[in-house]
């Protein structure tokens, strides 16, 4: 047994596995975003035309996709990078990126573009429309443009008045000012929190719509490869723990596609390998790290012990579907006919459409299911379902059981 003295001895002369270790942190941006490239050439064919129309056009852009796709890195990317390179040209811009959650009103967002442009606005006394009047003065006085980036969009969208999207949506008619200085992306992890908007405001906002697909293992593998390049001592991380994260995650194998959790695992795998003294991040330690994160996942199964009976029925019809068809995402109407076979079959009078819709949302908002639009091609649009949880046998097990206990009223829904 080494002495108490070594071990700190040796934990205090640095890092035998990590060279870089925040290279690995969330908000870091790396200097590459592998299979994003053609994201960051939609968004500049887009803003495109701010260049060529200068001051005559405002652009609206709206970024979706699911968790951990790369959203606002490659916002930001494409934002500071679009900046400099607007320099260059002899236009001035100002790329400000905010964030829906940490700013929940939209007078609270518009302190923050003031206080991101180094504009003393007063904090009292102003309404919103003033506040932005002031910012987009000081923008026309020195010539400035401006691309907004509203980061976690939805939040913005569920927890303020059509009032206020409307009023940051249509900016310039509110302003009716004869230059037109802001533009917008919004970012969303679902685009359909729009579709509870008016018809006029949705249609201004999704007349560009960039969708982000989930990794699959392949494009994880390079994502995670350049991290290990950066944040670990060389040679630590063999490739065969490398592909084992990328395919743990990995959408075509079944995974989330989540960037961000693979990289998080990798880390947490690094961080135990150097606890157990190994001088190789090993499969075992992911498996280790991988099954800590994915602790949340039994927090959802927790959740799903309070749904009712009604709710547990949609799970149970995704579960018939998913095996069926062997997908993940289900279009929305499959879903109400598989729900309504079962219900037929439970003698359970089917729930009507708007109250599936209410169900589906709600369990959405638990974590448990993910909603998305379709791609065109689908025989026109539609909205997707799929369960965050993978379904293995003890999942459809679980359903099964709480279905039954409710059914035969054992135990009331909290
Ligand atoms: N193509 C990529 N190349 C390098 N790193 C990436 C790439 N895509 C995502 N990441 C990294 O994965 C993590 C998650 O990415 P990001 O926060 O941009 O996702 P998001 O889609 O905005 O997620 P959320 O919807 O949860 O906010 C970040 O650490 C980011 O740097």
């Amino acid at each position: 047994m080494p002495n108490i003295e070594d071990i700190i001895e040796s934990g205090l002369s640095g890092s035998n596995i990590f060279k870089r270790l925040e290279v690995l942190a969330p908000e870091h941006v790396p200097s590459r975003l592998p299979h994003r490239e053609e994201k960051i050439k939609e968004l500049t064919l887009a803003f495109r035309d701010l260049l060529s129309n200068l001051g005559l056009t405002s652009i609206r852009v709206v970024v979706s996709g699911p968790t951990g796709t790369g959203k606002t890195v490659t916002t930001k990317t494409f934002g500071n990078t679009f900046k400099s390179r607007l320099k260059d040209r002899g236009v001035k811009m100002e790329y400000i990126h905010l964030n829906c959650h940490k700013q929940r009103t939209l007078y609270l967002l518009t302190m923050e573009i003031a206080s991101s442009l180094k504009l003393p606005i007063p904090v009292r006394g102003l309404s919103t429309q003033e506040a932005f009047r002031i910012i987009h003065d000081y923008l026309e006085k020195r010539n400035i443009y401006a691309i907004i980036t509203l980061d976690e969009f939805d939040y913005f969208v569920n927890a303020s008045s059509q009032e206020d999207v409307y009023f940051l949506v249509r900016l310039y008619d509110e302003l009716s000012s004869a230059t037109r200085r802001i533009s917008y992306i919004f970012v969303m992890r679902d685009e359909q929190n729009i579709s509870t908007l008016d018809r006029g405001i949705r249609d201004h906002i999704m007349r560009n719509l960039i969708y982000f697909n989930p990794y699959t293992s392949l494009e994880l593998r390079d994502i995670l490869a350049d991290r290990v390049e950066d944040a670990f001592q060389p040679n630590v991380v063999p490739e065969e723990t490398l592909n084992f994260i990328a395919e743990l995650y990995g959408s075509d194998k079944g995974g989330s596609g989540n960037a961000r959790l693979a990289i998080e695992t990798l880390e947490m795998a690094g961080k135990l390998a150097e606890v157990k003294n190994s001088a190789l991040v090993l499969p075992e330690h992911v498996k280790e790290a991988f099954s800590k994160i994915n602790k949340e996942a039994s927090e959802i199964v927790d959740e799903i012990s309070y749904l009712e009976l009604h709710p547990l029925i949609i799970l149970k019809a995704l579960i018939n579907l998913h095996n069926r068809l062997k997908t993940d995402s289900i279009p929305i109407g499959r879903l109400e006919k598989e729900y309504s076979d079962i219900c037929t079959e439970l003698g359970e009078e089917p729930r009507r459409h708007t109250q599936i819709y209410e169900y589906v949302k709600r369990m959405r908002l638990m974590g448990i299911l993910e909603t998305r639009q379709s791609g065109r091609g689908m025989r026109g649009r539609t909205t997707l379902i799929s369960l965050t949880v993978p379904v293995t046998p003890e999942f459809e097990t679980l359903i099964t059981k709480k279905m039954r206990m409710r059914l035969d009223n054992r135990e009331e829904p909290v």
